[in-house]
């Protein structure tokens, strides 16, 4: 039977001596330059998200539709390679969180993490979070798992998805709750655990032989100018993270980018070509040929002639 992209990250986390990469895309495009690449397992930003879709800060404004039409276009243009979608905080009570969980599943999505600041969150890596109580945050959780069971039931166990407790408590909270509010959430069924903001290399560690004793993967998030320590690739192994996730990767480059190319319009009047690029060399990066050759087993004839 071919592997689900849930199964597929279930694979990739059993490799105890291995951290799966996970570059941060926010669209169609983006997805499609990191598949080019051939990453393992791709994340979707729910910050980039909100910046793209919406033109807005990662300021909880995102809501289900929204974060779900983008990881459902993004997991649609690779179904075997796994997409670990950000899920914010589930966008309401268990109920809206099932919705969540099931509507994920339904869309392809291999993971999905759910945490614990109040519904009008923000960035993680922005100050005074406002978090909800353990047990609210445990419900989310329950929810989460119960309705991956009835996916699964209901499918005969073809359907599955990665669940990711997140928690954001270490901020405001401290070490201790963090940690109780992440093994909680694993006691009622959590697959992975993520704790915002870890400080340093050595918290790291404490997380991670907490946590991998117990076989629970870490998940790291690594965003450069944010409040996690930042840590190379290699030390983020060494540590004994299962899963690191990039979320700024794309969204900084591509700032920096349209940045530069519109100021230098709006100054000289012109662009210089960038890699000499037509709109070909993009539409053959997402799918042209694939698309020219499916026409034409179908029967179509618009292309005959080429494009
Ligand atoms: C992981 C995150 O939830 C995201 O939206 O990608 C953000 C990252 C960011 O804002 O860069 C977060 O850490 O809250």
């Amino acid at each position: 039977m071919p592997t689900s992209a849930a199964a597929r990250l279930r694979e990739l986390l059993a490799r105890q001596d291995d951290i799966i990469v996970c570059p941060g895309v926010y669209d169609g495009l983006t997805a499609r330059i990191a598949l080019q690449q051939g990453f393992d397992c791709l994340y979707m930003t729910g910050a980039g998200t909100s910046l793209s879709r919406l033109g807005l800060p990662d300021l909880g404004l995102t809501t289900l539709p929204e974060m779900l039409a983008n990881a459902s276009t993004i997991a649609s243009l690779s179904p075997s390679t796994p997409l670990i979608a950000d899920a914010d905080t589930g966008y309401g009570g268990p109920l809206m969180v099932a919705r969540t969980v099931r509507a994920c599943m339904s869309a392809g999505v291999a993971g999905l993490h759910l945490e614990d600041q109040v519904l009008a969150k923000r960035c993680g890596h922005l100050l005074n979070k406002e978090l909800v109580p353990r047990d609210v945050y445990l419900s989310r959780i329950r929810a989460a798992v119960l309705a991956r069971q009835e996916m699964r039931d209901l499918t005969g166990g073809v359907s599955d998805i990665v669940i990711i407790a997140r928690t954001d408590a270490l901020q405001g909270m401290g070490f201790d709750e963090a940690m109780g509010r992440l093994e909680d959430a694993v006691a009622v069924g959590a697959d992975v655990v993520f704790m915002e903001g870890v400080a340093g290399k050595e918290m790291g560690r404490v997380v991670c032989e907490r946590f991998r004793s117990k076989g629970v993967p870490v998940l790291l998030n690594m965003v450069p100018g944010g409040v996690t320590a930042e840590m190379t690739l290699e030390e983020a192994r060494e540590v004994g993270f299962g899963v690191v996730v990039y979320p700024g990767l794309m969204l900084s480059a591509v700032y920096e980018a349209c940045e530069r190319v519109s100021g230098e319009l709006k100054r000289t009047g012109r662009v210089e070509k960038i890699k000499g690029m037509g709109p070909k060399v993009l539409f053959e990066l997402c799918g042209l040929d694939e698309c020219l050759e499916f026409d034409k087993k179908a029967g179509g004839k618009g292309f005959d002639g080429g494009v």
